[in-house]
């Protein structure tokens, strides 16, 4: 899609960069020319990723739990013993699990909006003002969810997204200055390792209810981001970008 180089000398953090759609778009910076560090809880999984990913560039590691400010700060302490700047951050990791509403017990609340809405903000606000803010200089992607009407049978990651999509356009705007831009991918239903978790008769039938009828794939996911990321969407900022074959507009994935 790009020039091979487009990315060269770029340093790109990619959260939950293991797995999935992260994994797909830590490669696809690589192969762009940037040095890329992935970061997620498990070190296991972290240190598969690198070893393969190493076959198309510099890939580097750190094991964080976006939800521990401590952890977060210790990324940031990484990325500046490797690099000494950042220039684009991709807030991917994140996750939830199905439940109708008045099943979600406290604890599996705070833990989804922990994760995805706390979580994200943490990375944001710490690696901004150790990198971004000061270089004047960066680009946020972040990764969110099809909340576009409500996100029935997961209504925690719902509310914990659309505070992420609504963060995009504050922060899109209170670091301008900075000429940080801020921005989101909201994908559909993606087949990647994350949709293993959902039991089939959850999966079953999904592409039915999606206009385009299928699914997406980390690749489609990451062919955005990378374009968001690059020089060709320098005047994008505050902007949610879906990619959902269409399913926002019509379909039903939960039966009422
Ligand atoms: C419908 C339309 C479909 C629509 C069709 C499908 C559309 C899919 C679109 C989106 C797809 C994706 O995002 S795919 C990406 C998915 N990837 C992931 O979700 C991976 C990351 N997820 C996680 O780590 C977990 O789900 C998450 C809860 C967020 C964090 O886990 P933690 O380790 O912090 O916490 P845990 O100790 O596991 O759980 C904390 C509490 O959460 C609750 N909890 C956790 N898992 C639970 C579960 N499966 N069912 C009930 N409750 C659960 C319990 O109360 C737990 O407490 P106890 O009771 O004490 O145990
Ligand atoms: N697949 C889909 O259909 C869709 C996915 N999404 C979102 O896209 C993102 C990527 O999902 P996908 O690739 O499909 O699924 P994965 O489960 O493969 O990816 C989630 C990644 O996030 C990491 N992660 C989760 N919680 C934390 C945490 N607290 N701290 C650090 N890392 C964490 C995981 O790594 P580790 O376990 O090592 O921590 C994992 O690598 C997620 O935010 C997901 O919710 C949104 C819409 C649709």
């Amino acid at each position: 899609m790009f020039q091979k180089d487009i990315f060269k000398g770029q340093k790109v953090v990619v959260t939950g960069g293991g797995s999935g759609i992260g994994y797909t778009t830590a490669k696809h910076f690589l192969q762009y020319g940037a040095e890329v560090l992935i970061a997620s809880r498990k070190e296991e999984k972290l240190i598969k990723a690198q070893t393969e990913l190493q076959e198309f560039g510099v890939c580097e590691y750190q094991v964080c739990d976006i939800r521990e400010v401590e952890s977060v700060e210790l990324l940031a302490e990484k990325v500046k013993s490797l690099w000494g700047s950042l220039d684009i951050l991709i807030n991917n990791a994140g996750g939830q699990f199905p439940s109708r509403a008045e099943d979600i017990k406290i604890k599996g609340w705070n833990a989804v909006i922990n994760n995805n809405l706390n979580g994200t903000w943490y990375v944001s606000q710490i690696l901004a003002k150790a990198f971004f803010i000061p270089q004047k200089s960066g680009n946020i992607i972040n990764i969110i969810a099809n909340v576009f009407r409500g996100f029935p049978g997961m209504a925690h990651t719902g509310a914990a997204r659309a505070g992420v999509d609504n963060l995009t356009k504050s922060l899109a705007v209170e670091w301008s200055p900075y000429q940080i831009r801020v921005n989101a991918v909201a994908p559909g239903i993606i087949k990647s390792t994350g949709l293993e978790q959902y039991p089939d008769e959850i999966l079953k039938g999904l592409s039915d209810q999606i206009p385009l009828k299928t699914l997406g794939s980390t690749e489609d996911v990451a062919n955005l981001t990378t374009f968001l990321a690059s020089p060709m969407a320098k005047f994008i900022t505050g902007e949610t970008v879906y990619l959902d074959g269409g399913q926002r507009l019509w379909g039903d994935v939960f039966k009422v």
